[in-house]
């Protein structure tokens, strides 16, 4: 972690709906993946971005490639996955939709249907020691790979999510977003929201994306990643901002990822300001807490110095996240009343 947190951030209950699986492994685990696979002559530095450094885009989706070399037995990926959530619990985190690219890797037997199985049975051995907190899984489609991939992805996510008891959601579109078009991806995404799952796409992550935003936003989204570029200041488009106001779609906002992956210049420029003067629901997210070195209590904090924002507002921000997630309204319930609940132990 890049900075010390404040306790108030820490207590906070939180919900984080914004985090890559293989993005938020901590430098702990990362050091018993590697002792795993010592000829992988993997070091710590090709993992993770530090306090103030900064990398292009494209730096930072190879680090992912480092890491899924690390991560391709069943055996580690319900380790990193089982680290993650406890970290995330650790942190102060009462609900959490963690989303993730099914790979398959030949050499290990893993497969894509095995590999969300693992997910799911981590999420199950969470739940069965205690962990207080509630885990769901968005399963990934790497735009990198394509309509069929993304077709078969979707008729997965689909069988699991009527089989694993509600753990199973949704829908991420995510990966490099200066590769391929979204326009080839529609008919996965459509069948995906036809049969129910929950739809999160990474929206104008980039400059020029703004005829894809447009297009995917028709479906539309039930949130988007970052949307860091739909409105007009920054070359998008207020027709745009306007169908993502009227479908009252939620932003899901990742503050140290978009400064350390340089798609936002700095804090202060962040567009959680825009979103957030507007009254529109933002949540504030991790995206890949292990390879940005932060959690989820720092981002909290860094919102609060950087825009100003006092406690009550910062309680406002995280309460109202919980409008935001996939589960059905009773989860919704049940993590309003832990809000009420833990509210005097916060501001004691
Ligand atoms: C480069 C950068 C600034 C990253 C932050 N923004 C991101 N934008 C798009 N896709 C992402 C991002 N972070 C993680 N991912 C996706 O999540 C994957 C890692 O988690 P997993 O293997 O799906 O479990 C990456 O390979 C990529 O497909």
């Amino acid at each position: 972690m890049d900075n010390e947190v404040d306790v108030f951030y820490q207590e906070l209950p939180k919900v984080e709906l914004h985090a890559h699986l293989n993005g938020s492994v901590s430098s702990q685990t990362i050091e018993k993946l590697i002792s795993r696979k010592p000829h992988l002559n993997i070091e710590h530095g090709m993992t993770a971005i530090g306090k103030g450094q900064r990398r292009t885009l494209d730096e930072c989706f190879q680090v992912f490639k480092v890491i899924h070399q690390l991560v391709d037995t069943e055996e580690d990926i319900l380790m990193v996955a089982i680290d993650v959530i406890k970290e995330f619990a650790a942190d102060g985190v009462k609900y959490l939709e963690l989303r993730s690219t099914p790979r398959e890797e030949k050499t290990t037997g893993l497969t894509k249907r095995s590999y969300i199985e693992t997910v799911i049975k981590a999420i199950q051995q969470c739940r069965s020691e205690g962990v207080d907190i509630d885990v769901r899984f968005l399963v990934a489609i790497d735009r990198r790979n394509g309509p069929e991939v993304a077709m078969e992805t979707v008729k997965l996510a689909e069988e699991f999510m009527l089989s694993s008891d509600g753990l199973v959601l949704g829908l991420d579109l995510s990966g490099d977003p200066t590769v391929g078009h979204g326009r080839d991806l529609l008919p996965a995404l459509q069948r995906a929201k036809n049969c129910g799952l929950k739809l999160s796409l990474h929206l104008s992550e980039v400059p020029s994306q703004l005829e894809e935003s447009e297009l995917l936003l028709n479906l539309p989204p039930d949130r988007i990643g970052h949307g860091t570029f739909l409105h007009p200041e920054v070359g998008g488009s207020q027709s745009v901002v306007d169908k993502v106001v009227e479908n009252k779609i939620p932003l899901e906002l990742c503050l140290t990822s978009n400064v350390k992956g340089q798609t936002v210049p700095c804090y202060s420029k962040h567009h959680f300001k825009y979103w957030y003067q507007m009254g529109h629901p933002s949540v504030i997210c991790t995206d890949d807490k292990g390879v940005f070195s932060t959690d989820l209590s720092q981002e909290y904090q860094l919102a609060a110095s950087t825009f100003g924002l006092s406690r009550e507002d910062v309680w406002k921000i995280s309460q109202q996240a919980i409008d935001c997630i996939f589960a059905p309204d009773n989860v919704k319930q049940q993590l309003k009343q832990k809000w009420i609940d833990l509210q005097p132990q916060v501001f004691k």
